[in-house]
């Protein structure tokens, strides 16, 4: 291969490759990843299509050089596209017209086209948590003809595309699975996509684990089951339960909450039950309770293991009755409930030491969900901390786009005690604190900082912290300039020397920056 040719491939590499880095919305830094590509190679036709393992079909999930949505989907084995799929195996075809394993199902090339350009197809694949390479989609280009020689390297080129995109196929695998489950969750027929369920329910669940979580919530809320909701604090079971509320045909009627830790155990149950006048000192008039507050729709008890063994007598009578009476009145009161509780506690400790009533736990526990910890479900992190940033960053009117690399390895590796919450409040400060476009590593709290939070030992001292401060501003100074020394020192606001300075010391090459402006469109 001419030594010209070979740089060319390389220099397009590392455009992509810097493309990919900062980390912009994924759907549209791998469209115009794909545009970029094409472009610099002069593919006619290029597309990503993922497999939706649920479904088992391969969908194209990002095209160049096509109009509109791809509609067809393969399956794997059908075609080129599920044929490398099915293999890990690229195959070139040499001449689209002329081999009878190319369909042409999905872009409607015309007959010219057809005979004109070569079609290469490579698979996109990952090794998975127990160590097996799976295809995740398959990466193709339309190319016009050429000697099986110079295909052969545009395979090569492609296949190590395949492996710099990787990992964002696999997210947006993961996000096509929960776009479905939200279409399912789906509020109950109409198919929604994923922004307005996540307004709408405003659960992020991209882990398997939370996938099943959901599923179990799908599975649970068309009945009338009792559900507990069980998992650390801040885990979300509030949110679920309110999941479950909006998934069921109660969903027109009242959702009635009561924390049964906040209240002293006589205001509980005039909370829970209601009261008439005269019950008690104070109470001047008649009032209803959350029981008769929720009537046809559904009633969440959080903290149930704090219920005094008064009200866990009473509440058990309304679960097994469906009846209630009010403090100081005699008179039964009919109602129609739906009961989620929810609990930190382990439950069946309580009911050992005598604290909590066994035929009541077995009442409420008829539908179990546990919900794990953010720590054992890391894949939820960063799509979480992508929602409250652009939440937060709305509430706070700050435009701010993303977050960058360093501090999502900061999150991903912190140990996230306080949960989901945690999450929630260290996005909410960070958006506050920020005047750039993006969430950097001193944004964050120094506690995502220390060994002992974080799930990796690899503690910073002072010196090393600042250190790598300063090379995540360099590098994205160098990135934004195009690896121009005196333009990084300006925007900056620092003189050419010191940066050249800190350059030398932390071993960047700004020639390094320059090739993303050659590449990119103007
Ligand atoms: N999967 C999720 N997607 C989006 N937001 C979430 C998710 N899980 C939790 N949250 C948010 O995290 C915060 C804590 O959640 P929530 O109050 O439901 O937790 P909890 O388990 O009920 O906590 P506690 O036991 O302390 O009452 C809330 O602001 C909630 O909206």
């Amino acid at each position: 291969m001419m030594t010209a040719e070979f740089l060319h491939y390389l220099q397009t590499l590392q455009g992509t490759v810097q493309h990919l880095d900062p980390m912009s919305p994924l759907q549209s830094s791998l469209d115009s990843l794909l545009a970029m590509t094409a472009e610099a190679m002069k593919y006619k036709r290029m597309a990503l299509a993922i497999l939706d393992p649920k479904a088992n079909t391969i969908r194209f999930d990002l095209t160049y050089g096509h109009k509109g949505p791809v509609k067809a989907t393969y399956l794997p084995g059908q075609g080129v596209t599920g044929q490398v799929l099915d293999s890990g195996k690229s195959i070139i075809i040499e001449a689209m017209g002329n081999d009878e394993r190319f369909l042409n199902k999905a872009m409607g090339r015309t007959q010219k086209e057809l005979a004109e350009l070569s079609f290469i197809c490579v698979p996109v694949t990952r090794i998975n948590s127990e160590g097996i390479q799976e295809a995740l989609g398959v990466l193709s280009a339309d190319i016009p003809c050429q000697t099986p020689e110079v295909l052969q390297v545009h395979c090569a080129f492609l296949e190590v595309l395949a492996a710099v995109i990787a990992r964002q196929t696999a997210y947006l695998q993961e996000n096509m699975a929960q776009k479905e489950l939200w279409a399912s969750m789906g509020f109950l027929g109409e198919s929604l996509d994923r922004d307005t369920a996540m307004v709408q329910a405003k659960i992020v669940a991209t882990s398997k684990a939370m996938a099943f979580v959901m599923g179990q919530i799908m599975q649970v809320a068309s009945s009338k089951a009792s559900v507990l909701l069980r998992g650390e604090s801040g885990t979300g079971k509030e949110l679920l339960a309110e999941a479950i509320h909006n998934a069921s045909s109660r969903r027109t009627k009242p959702l009635i909450r009561l924390n049964c830790a906040a209240l002293p155990s006589e205001l509980l149950e005039s909370e829970l039950f209601g009261h008439e006048r005269g019950a008690f000192t104070g109470a001047v008039g008649s009032k209803k309770g959350r029981f008769e507050l929720a009537h046809g729709g559904t009633l969440f008890l959080d903290e149930i293991g704090e219920l005094s063994p008064e009200a866990q007598s009473k509440l058990l009578r309304a679960l097994q009755e469906g009846e209630i009476q009010r403090l100081g009145s005699e008179k039964s009161i009919k109602v129609d409930v739906r009961i989620i509780c929810a609990t930190h506690q382990p439950l069946e400790n309580l009911i050992k030491s005598g604290e909590f009533r066994e035929d009541l736990y077995y009442r409420i526990n008829v539908f179990p969900i546990f919900i794990p910890p953010l720590r054992e479900r890391r894949e939820d992190i960063l799509p979480l901390a992508e929602y409250f940033l652009e939440f937060f960053a709305k509430e706070y009117s700050k435009n701010i786009k993303r977050i960058s690399m360093p501090a999502i390895d900061l999150l991903t590796q912190y140990q996230w005690h306080g949960n989901v919450r945690e999450l929630r409040n260290c996005l909410e400060r960070a958006v506050l604190i920020c005047n750039e476009e993006a969430i950097r590593t001193y944004h964050l709290p120094p506690t995502l900082q220390t060994a002992e939070s974080s799930a990796t030992d690899n503690q910073l001292s002072f010196g090393e912290a600042v250190g790598k401060f300063e090379q995540e501003i360099l590098v994205e100074a160098l990135q934004k300039c195009g690896g121009n020394m005196l333009q990084v020192a300006r925007e900056l606001r620092a003189s050419y020397r010191i940066i050249n300075y800190k350059i030398k010391k932390y071993n960047l090459d700004p020639k390094k920056y320059d090739g993303r402006g050659k590449t990119r469109k103007p």
